[in-house]
C-alpha cells in the first residue's frame, strides 16, 4: 500500500486529500475569497499561506506526514507537454518559478509537491497539467501570425470526467466525440474527439466565456484603446482580464454560491451577470460541436459552478438540441492525481521527464 499526500491549488480554492492506493483517507477543499488572495501580488506570494494550509489540513486530520510515500500535486504553467506522470525536477522547478506559460495557482503545486517531498527524503510529481497540448495544428491559427492560440486548460479534470463518463457507458474513451465544460475559478470548454482534446479555449488568458474571475474573451479593439488610453499600467489590465475579471469585476466575489444568493434576493444585475456567463458556456459549446462536425454523444458540464442547478439548466436549454447533457459536479482531480502518482508508484508506469 502506498499513502499519497494530494496537493490541488486552484484559483478560488486548495483541495487537499490524503490517498492509500485509491481509498481517501480525507479530502479536504479549502476556499479563498477574492479579499483573503487579494494582499499576495504575485502567485508566489501565495507559497507559504497555501503550503501552511495543507500541512495544517493534514495535522488537523491526525495523519502523520511521516508515515507518506510520496507527494503528488496539480501541474502548472509550464511547457507544452503531453499528457502523464511527471517527476518533479529541477528544470520544472524553475519553469513554474518563472511562470513559464504565465502566473496561476497550480504552479505552486509542482513546487510545494516537491518541497514537502523533500523534507522527507520522498519523490514528488504531478499529473496531467494544465498545459496538456493535444490540439489540431487548425485550431491554433489565430488570424494574427504574431499570435498562436494556445491549449491551456483544465486538462487534470476534463480528461478524468470524459474516462469516467466513458467507463460508465462501457465505450472506450478514443471510441467517442465529447464536449467537456469545465467551471471552476477559470472555464474551459474542450472538445474531445477519439480521445484527444482537439480544441480548446485558454482558460486562463482573456479567451472563451468569462467566469468568477476571468473575462474570457473581449471586443480587441476597444481592449487595445483602454490598453494605450494611459489609464492603466500592463500589470493593471493582465489583473483586470485573469483575477478581477467575470464576477469579481461585476459583483465582487469569486464565489458563484454568493451570485445565487444576491440572485435570490431580486438583485437583478446578479441575475443578468449569472445568465451571461451561461450563455457565453452555451456558445463555447456550440463552438465545439462545429469542431466535432455536429457528431457529439455527450456534453459534460463540470467544476464547481456544476453544483448550481440554474446554471446547468439555462446551458441545457440553449445546448440539448445538440447532445445529451451529463453533469458531474465539482471534480474528480484528487482521484486522477492518486490515480497517476500510483501508477509510478506501482511499476505500472515510468515518470515522464520534464526537459
Ligand atoms: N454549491 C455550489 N453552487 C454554486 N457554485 C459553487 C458551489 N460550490 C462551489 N461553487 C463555485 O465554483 C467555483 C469554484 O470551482 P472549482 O472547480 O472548485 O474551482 P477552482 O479549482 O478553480 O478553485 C467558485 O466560484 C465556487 O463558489
Ligand atoms: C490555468 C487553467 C486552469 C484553471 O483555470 O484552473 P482554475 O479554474 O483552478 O483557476
Amino acid at each position: 500500500m502506498f499513502r499519497m499526500l494530494i496537493i490541488n491549488p486552484g484559483s478560488t480554492s486548495t483541495k487537499i486529500a490524503v490517498y492509500d492506493d485509491l481509498t481517501p483517507v480525507f479530502v479536504e477543499t479549502l476556499r479563498h475569497s477574492s479579499e483573503e488572495l487579494a494582499p499576495y501580488k504575485t502567485i508566489f506570494e501565495q507559497y507559504d499561506f497555501r503550503k501552511n494550509v495543507i500541512l495544517k489540513a493534514v495535522e488537523d486530520k491526525g495523519v502523520d506526514i511521516k508515515t507518506l510515500n510520496a507527494v503528488v500535486g496539480r501541474g502548472g504553467l509550464l511547457k507544452s507537454i503531453e499528457g502523464g506522470t511527471y517527476a518533479v525536477n529541477y528544470i520544472m522547478l524553475e519553469d513554474l518559478k518563472i511562470g513559464v506559460q504565465g502566473q496561476h495557482a497550480s504552479n505552486l503545486g509542482g513546487v510545494i509537491a516537491y518541497e514537502i517531498a523533500k523534507s522527507l527524503n520522498l519523490p514528488s510529481y504531478i499529473v496531467d497539467p494544465v498545459v496538456v497540448d493535444e490540439m489540431d495544428d487548425i485550431a491554433r491559427v489565430s488570424g494574427m501570425p504574431e499570435i498562436t492560440r494556445k491549449s491551456i486548460f483544465h486538462a487534470l479534470n476534463q480528461k478524468a470526467v470524459a474516462k469516467r463518463y466513458a467507463k460508465e457507458k462501457g465505450i472506450k474513451y478514443e471510441d467517442l466525440n465529447l464536449i467537456v465544460a469545465h467551471m471552476g475559478g477559470g472555464i474551459s470548454v474542450g472538445a474531445h474527439k477519439n480521445g484527444r482534446v482537439v480544441d480548446v479555449n485558454n482558460a486562463l488568458d482573456g479567451d472563451g466565456p468569462f467566469s468568477p474571475e476571468r473575462t474570457g474573451s473581449l471586443p480587441v479593439g476597444d481592449l487595445v484603446k483602454m490598453c494605450y488610453s494611459g489609464k492603466y499600467t500592463i500589470d493593471e489590465i493582465k489583473k483586470m482580464i485573469t483575477g478581477k475579471g467575470g464576477f469579481v469585476a461585476y459583483l465582487n466575489t469569486n464565489d458563484g454560491r454568493e451570485v445565487k444568493k444576491m440572485m435570490d434576493e431580486g438583485n437583478k444585475e446578479a441575475e443578468l451577470v449569472y445568465k451571461a456567463m451561461a450563455y457565453q458556456v452555451a456558445k463555447e459549446i456550440g463552438m465545439c460541436a462545429a469542431v466535432l462536425s455536429g457528431k457529439v454523444d455527450s456534453i459534460i458540464l463540470t467544476g464547481g459552478l456544476a453544483y448550481g442547478k440554474e446554471l446547468v439548466d439555462w446551458i441545457t436549454e440553449r445546448v440539448s438540441f445538440i447532445a445529451p447533457i451529463t453533469v458531474y459536479p465539482g471534480e474528480d482531480e484528487m482521484l486522477a492525481l492518486a490515480e497517476g502518482g500510483l501508477r509510478v508508484l506501482k511499476g505500472e508506469e515510468t515518470a515522464k521527464e520534464y526537459k
